[in-house]
């Protein structure tokens, strides 16, 4: 059923860009993306300061995600932004569990669950992001630590249709190293055989997992060729033109693929 799982790609700006570039992002890169809605959901996540710039800015068809949520709700938390308040404000989706924000700011499978939980709860729609070190890869543990990070957000899902997984290999990360389309679509088929053992076949069968890791205009073909790749997640590429030649790849690709 492969081809029947619509497309994702989104685009994570990080902490890229003051405020003119990225007005220039929305209006001459995002704004003139051609893809078809109906074969492709496109998603950008600019930085918090930006959202509402970006809400107002952007084309109907393309919708602005947060690249993190608190652990609380609304109160005494000092920087954060509550799930509520996103979902008050219009924002349907939110990154979660980004390694960046794992190895850089702490957080942990369990904070990443919580995170998960209390995101859906609100109302949002997760993109939740799962990935292994090189070491991890090269010790061949691969499986088990991306088992470790699903099994933390297990119990947070209620409707895994409002979760798009993102397998983001660390070491694959802004460092032009990607994934090759093997290696991505064999991990790939292990997080599907997670869900079909640990939720159950159909929701295996019918959640998006999408890739992030040095995506780029160049490689983003051969990755969508592969029958378990349902998108991208894109970082450094998102910041520039490649950004529209990966959207209409992915665009063009939908349905041509054989129904497995
Ligand atoms: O982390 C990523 C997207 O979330 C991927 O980043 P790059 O595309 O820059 O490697």
């Amino acid at each position: 059923m492969e081809g029947a799982r619509r497309y994702f790609v989104g685009g994570n700006w990080k902490c890229n860009g003051a405020l003119e570039f990225n007005k220039f992002l929305i209006e001459d890169v995002i704004n003139k993306l051609e893809f078809d809605p109906a074969k492709v959901d496109v998603i950008v996540a600019p930085t918090t300061l930006h959202i509402a710039m970006a809400k107002v800015m952007v084309a109907d068809n393309v919708k602005v995600a947060s690249q993190n949520v608190s652990l609380y709700g609304t109160g005494a938390y000092t920087g954060e932004i509550a799930a509520e308040q996103l979902t008050d404000f219009g924002i349907e989706w939110v990154i979660i569990g980004h390694s960046e924000r794992r190895a850089l700011y702490g957080e942990a499978n369990e904070t990443v669950g919580t995170k998960v939980s209390n995101a859906l709860e609100a109302g949002l729609n997760v993109i939740l992001c799962i990935g292994e070190t090189l070491e991890q890869r090269e010790s061949n543990s691969t499986n088990d630590v991306l088992k470790e990070q699903l099994d933390a957000c297990k119990e947070s899902v209620k409707d895994w249709s409002k979760v798009v997984i993102a397998y983001e290999p660390v070491w694959a990360i802004g460092t032009g190293k990607v994934a090759t389309p093997e290696q991505a679509q064999e991990t790939h088929a292990y997080i599907r055989q997670w869900m079909a053992e640990n939720v159950s076949e159909e929701v295996g069968a019918a959640t998006r997992i999408i890739y992030g890791g040095s995506v780029n205009d160049k490689n983003c073909g051969d990755l969508i060729n592969q029958s378990e790749i349902d998108g991208f997640l894109v970082g450094g590429a998102s910041l520039k033109l490649a950004f529209q030649k990966i959207v209409s790849t992915a665009s063009e690709h939908q349905g041509t693929q054989e129904s497995a």
